[in-house]
């Protein structure tokens, strides 16, 4: 880990092309406020104390030359983000200005933050726990605002507070039990009934805790989705009517579509990434055949199918050819949920028309009808994709908080530890066969917290931080 008695400093803002109108360069250590006077220049009468602002100019102090027009925030420890002396140059946006004041920055004694360094100094100084310090990353990197939501929850401590107190629990078993392996004679037996009941308890609530980690992984990472099918069924046509936009050409030619094109939803508060592919058919054409690759690389890359039919031709030998190419149907076994056919251009059907008189001579599938044309029937493929997932755990109520992979996995280690000691109390084995899981279980909470845990544990989680956070 790099030296926390350095003073850093970082673009706080986005870096970007566009142009934000403010940008935010931040110091955080012992030298950020003698380094910010020497840069800044505040006319008049304003005082340097704590959660103020300053209005003046940052200036080369080599040259004397203005570098721009700024608000200078002070925020003396310990209250501040990172519980150190932290200063705020707000700048006007864009590239030049926070560019050239983080130079001036460095230039005067800070070094460079790496990424996540000042959630890094908060989680080393007691501000925020490590379930907190990763609710920051999420919330910064959420999709949706379910993904937002949960993000919060866990940086208000909603994980942070019953985990630390089930780690509290078990360290107060292992103390009780520990002082009969020392002290035999003077203290009273221990009732294994009543242990064994506490740690059933305990059992439950990491229980809880890990029945969200499939709907967390879920609305954090959203799924990937492919609208395949032959050229022509109107796959772009659906990518555009589902994303209300024109992203995608749609003409009447076979093989319009060569490059993926993508687009950004959001159904239920999961996040979906959706790719209009090439339409897979043989072809002379050199373009196409590339695209008819990116097709087949697509779908099998993506976690959801989507097979696009045209309802007024049914299914066709070129669709059956498709579903075998693309070994759909060994798919489905693999993963039941992975394709859903769309039966599209159902304003060309009789009104009346509904999904069961389109037959499909394949095992029976989801499936819905619409019309990409008219925008018709656009929430039956997201009430269709909402129900393939809610069988894998995710519920549209109570998403109030979730665990990531890294919790989960901590968290079944704790599970599987507390099986160990129950069995272990049932088999009436000595005292220290318990204390020895028991152990195991208080450690892998305290790696969840943050508690106990080790440098390359923290470089791992904070290095997936932007610069800057
Ligand atoms: N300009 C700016 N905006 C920002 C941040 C920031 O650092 N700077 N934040 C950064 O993520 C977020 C706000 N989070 C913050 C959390 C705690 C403290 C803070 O200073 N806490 C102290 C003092 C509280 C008090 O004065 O009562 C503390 O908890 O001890 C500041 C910002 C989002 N917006
Ligand atoms: N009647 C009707 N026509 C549709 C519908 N959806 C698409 N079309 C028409 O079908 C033709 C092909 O549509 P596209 O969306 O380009 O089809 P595609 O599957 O992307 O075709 P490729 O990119 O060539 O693979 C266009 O003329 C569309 O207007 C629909 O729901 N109803
Ligand atoms: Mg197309």
């Amino acid at each position: 880990m790099r030296h926390l008695h350095d003073t850093i400093a970082a673009i706080a803002t986005a870096i970007v092309p566009q142009q934000g109108s403010i940008g935010i360069v931040r110091l955080s250590g012992a030298k950020a406020v003698a380094i910010a006077q020497s840069l800044f220049a505040a006319p008049g009468k304003q005082p340097w104390e704590s959660h103020r602002i300053l209005y003046g100019y940052v200036r080369d102090p080599q040259t004397g030359e203005r570098v721009d027009e700024a608000l200078l925030l002070l925020m003396l420890a310990p209250r501040s983000y990172t519980r150190e002396d932290v200063v705020e140059f707000h700048c006007h946006g864009g590239l030049i200005p926070v560019q050239r004041v983080l130079q001036l920055c460095v230039a005067a004694g800070a070094r460079l933050a790496d990424p996540g360094e000042f959630t890094l100094r908060a989680f080393l100084n007691g501000r925020l726990d490590l379930t907190q310090a990763e609710s920051v990353a999420e919330l910064v990197a959420a999709q949706s605002t379910t993904a937002a939501q949960i993000a919060l929850a866990g940086l208000t401590g909603k994980l942070a507070r019953p985990l630390k107190q089930i780690r509290q629990t078990c360290l107060s078993l292992l103390a009780e039990i520990e002082a009969r392996l020392d002290f035999t004679d003077e203290l009273p037996p221990l009732d294994p009934a009543a242990i064994a009941e506490e740690i059933r308890q305990l059992q439950h609530q990491v229980e809880a805790f890990l029945a969200t980690a499939e709907r967390g992984a879920l609305i954090r990472t959203g799924l990937k989705v492919a609208i395949v099918g032959r050229p022509n069924v109107g796959k772009s046509s659906l990518l555009n009517a589902w994303s209300r936009s024109d992203r995608a050409i749609v003409t009447d030619l076979p093989g319009t579509t060569r490059d993926i094109v993508e687009s950004q939803l959001v159904v239920g508060g999961i996040p979906i990434q959706v790719l209009d592919t090439a339409g897979i058919r043989e072809t002379d054409n050199l373009v196409e055949q590339i695209g008819v690759q990116r097709s087949r690389q697509a779908a099998a890359s993506a976690d959801l199918i989507l097979l696009v039919i045209d309802a007024s031709q049914g299914w066709t030998a070129a669709d059956q050819d498709i579903y075998d190419q693309l070994d759909l149907q060994q798919r489905r076994q693999q993963a039941p949920h992975s394709v859903l056919v769309v039966l599209n251009k159902a304003d060309l059907l009789n009104k009346t028309a509904d999904v069961r008189d389109i037959p499909l001579p394949i095992a029976p599938i989801p499936t819905v009808l619409l019309s990409a044309l008219s925008q018709r029937g656009i929430e039956h493929l997201e009430n269709a994709i909402l129900n393939l997932v809610q069988g894998q755990g995710v519920t549209a109520a109570n998403l109030d908080f979730a665990i990531n992979q890294r919790q989960a996995a901590l968290l079944e280690q704790v599970h599987q530890s507390l099986n160990h000691v129950l069995a272990a109390i049932d088999a009436q084995l000595p005292l220290d066969f318990w204390t020895i899981d028991l152990h195991a279980a208080a450690r892998a909470l305290g790696t969840l917290t943050g508690e106990e845990v080790t440098e390359s544990v923290l470089e791992q989680i904070f290095s997936r931080f932007c610069i800057g956070k």
